[in-house]
């Protein structure tokens, strides 16, 4: 369902395109179970990753999923997952086909509408507003079971146009334990307030690495930021998520890892996520829509 759409287009021309393209939006989104956007206060603490993830994870599962990277200025999505193919346009012209990703995970980054990849987007507010709405009013998602967002840091144009958008998005935000990012956090929790808009619950990232020499944990960033900022605002803690080489390594050659079956480092984490996300989908049911911060059961 759409929350509120304003679109930039002035003129008689531009309410013809504002309400056709708000009737395209109506018809995606209609099909959409449960969207998930994930948000940090601070760049760098994992955000595309754990969205990358948690899609895989959700898809390995057997749910329709799709992957959206709203990060216009640095997107990651299609690098993590080693994506070399374009978005195409439908063969009407009107809507642009998500790239599958494998049967049950469909990805769309404005990357991959780009013919060079490294050029940078200059782009203004309205532009970013334009195409994030085109994204989610043109893309032919199909009928899924979760859209994951991939929204950039902070809360600018992109996480708020999103969140104006569309009526029952959640937020999963992402931090990591040091009081730097966690300053930033609660910006982004505030911002999820305002914008009356549930939130999932808090993940906090790079929250240990283990040693190679006497296999003990170091926390690099400090301890227990996340738990603690999770407590103080109410809000569900969804798990540590320990540095973890192999992930690294797995999403610089863009071959993501497996989650399921595998035990060590962050995989049981992200795994646990995921598990959670499922039994959460179960329990998204209109009440918790208007609540001003959505806690968990
Ligand atoms: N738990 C982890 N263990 C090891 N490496 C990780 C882990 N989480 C993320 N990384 C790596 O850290 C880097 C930053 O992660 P990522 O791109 O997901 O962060 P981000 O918050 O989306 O960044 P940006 O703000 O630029 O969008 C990437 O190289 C990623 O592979």
């Amino acid at each position: 369902m759409i929350r509120q759409f304003s679109g930039e287009e002035t003129g008689t021309q531009g309410d013809m395109e504002r309400l056709q393209r708000r009737e395209r939006l109506e018809h995606n989104l209609a099909d959409i179970g449960m969207t998930i956007m994930v948000l940090s206060g601070k760049g760098g603490v994992g955000k595309s990753t754990i969205a990358a993830n948690l899609a895989l994870g959700l898809a390995a599962n057997g749910y329709r999923v799709g992957l959206l990277d709203m990060d216009i200025h640095g997107p990651s999505i299609p690098r993590i997952l080693g994506i070399q193919g374009h978005s195409e346009g439908t063969a009407e012209g009107h809507m642009i086909m998500p790239l599958d990703y494998n049967p049950n995970l469909k990805v769309m980054s404005i990357e991959t509408m780009l013919r060079d990849r490294d050029a940078s987007l200059i782009w203004r507010g309205p532009m970013k507003i334009r195409a994030i709405k085109q994204f989610l009013a043109d893309v032919l998602w199909g009928k899924l079971d979760y859209l994951v967002i991939d929204s950039p840091p902070g809360t600018g144009d992109e996480p708020l146009t999103i969140a104006q958008t569309i009526e029952g998005a959640t937020a999963l935000i992402v931090t990591t334990p040091q009081e730097l990012a966690l300053a930033d956090v609660r910006k982004a929790i505030d911002f999820c307030h305002r914008l009356d808009m549930p939130i999932l619950g808090l993940v906090e990232n790079f929250s240990s690495q283990i040693c190679p020499h006497c296999g003990k944990p170091i926390k690099v960033f400090g301890q227990g930021g996340g738990k603690i900022t999770a407590k103080r605002y109410g809000l569900r803690f969804l798990g540590e998520i320990p540095w973890d080489d192999r992930l690294l390594a797995a999403e610089d050659a863009g071959l993501p890892m497996e989650a399921e079956n595998d035990e060590k480092g962050a995989m049981p984490a992200l795994h646990a996520l995921t598990q959670q996300i499922i039994k959460d989908r179960f329990k998204s049911k209109p009440e918790w829509l208007n609540h001003r911060v959505w806690v968990g059961i």
